[in-house]
């Protein structure tokens, strides 16, 4: 579901006389439908650059980003946009939304964006945010002023709302209480049992023994900092 092929990436410093820093070379990794793989590897080796590109965020230097039919490492902005509402989730640490939004609608959004009429969207909304712990007297407030973890929790249940065939995690537990975190390895599980090919960053390493079945050193593919 997820293919990486002989993936670089090089960093241009525009503001430091244009210096070109070079972070990641052959990144060479496979993620099947129904796997969650876990990257490891020093601060700085590259982790969360590799979610980026995988995401379209950041663009290769060079290599081949296969998620489903599409090469992210090639596509046009609008087919990432496409790739996102239909193929890719990611649910990152923190929560970037929309002002005055109320946290059903961050919730229902993406299936909204897949045409998927309010009600049922709402309804799904709503089953994910009682999942996690989030009171219903929040609901019709903006999750901007929410703490830390319910924040992530809002993100989480936005990120697990529609059944994506392939997902990125960003620290997905990091900073849950221990009920909610259950919750999200649970949700994690089932995404594996329907066959959702998984590629997450977990510094929790119980919860990445849990639920990753392999773990990728991305040491592997650091070039060092010369350019
Ligand atoms: N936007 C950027 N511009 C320049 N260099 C960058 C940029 N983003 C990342 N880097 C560099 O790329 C390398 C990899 O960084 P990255 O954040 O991917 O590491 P990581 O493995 O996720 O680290 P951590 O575990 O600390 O989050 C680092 O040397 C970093 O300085």
């Amino acid at each position: 579901m997820i293919e990486i092929q002989d993936l670089a990436k090089t960093f241009t410093l525009h503001n430091q006389g244009g210096a070109v820093i070079r972070v990641m070379e052959g990144a060479t990794l496979s993620v099947a439908r129904g796997e969650c793989v876990a990257l490891t590897g020093a601060s700085g080796a590259g982790k969360s650059t590799l979610m980026r590109m995988i995401y379209g965020n950041y663009r290769a230097a060079s290599g081949v980003i296969r998620v489903g039919g599409v090469d992210v490492a090639q596509a046009e902005p609008r087919e990432i946009i496409a790739l996102r509402r239909e193929t890719l989730g990611y649910v990152s640490q923190f929560l970037r939304v929309v002002p005055r939004v109320p946290t059903i609608d961050v919730v229902a959004d993406p299936l909204r964006a897949l045409g998927i009429p309010a009600e049922q969207a709402r309804t799904r909304a709503a089953d994910l945010l009682r999942l996690l712990n989030i009171p219903e007297t929040l609901w019709s407030l903006s999750p901007t002023t929410f703490s830390g973890g319910e924040q992530q929790r809002v993100n989480i249940a936005r990120g697990f709302a529609h059944p994506y065939p392939a997902l990125l995690l960003d620290e997905p537990t990091a900073s849950l209480d221990a009920t909610n975190r259950a919750v999200v390895l649970a949700l994690i599980e089932e995404a594996k049992a329907r066959g959702a090919a998984m590629v997450g960053i977990f510094h929790d390493e119980a919860a990445r023994a849990r639920v990753c079945d392999r773990e990728i050193d991305v040491s592997a593919f650091t070039p060092g900092l010369a350019a």
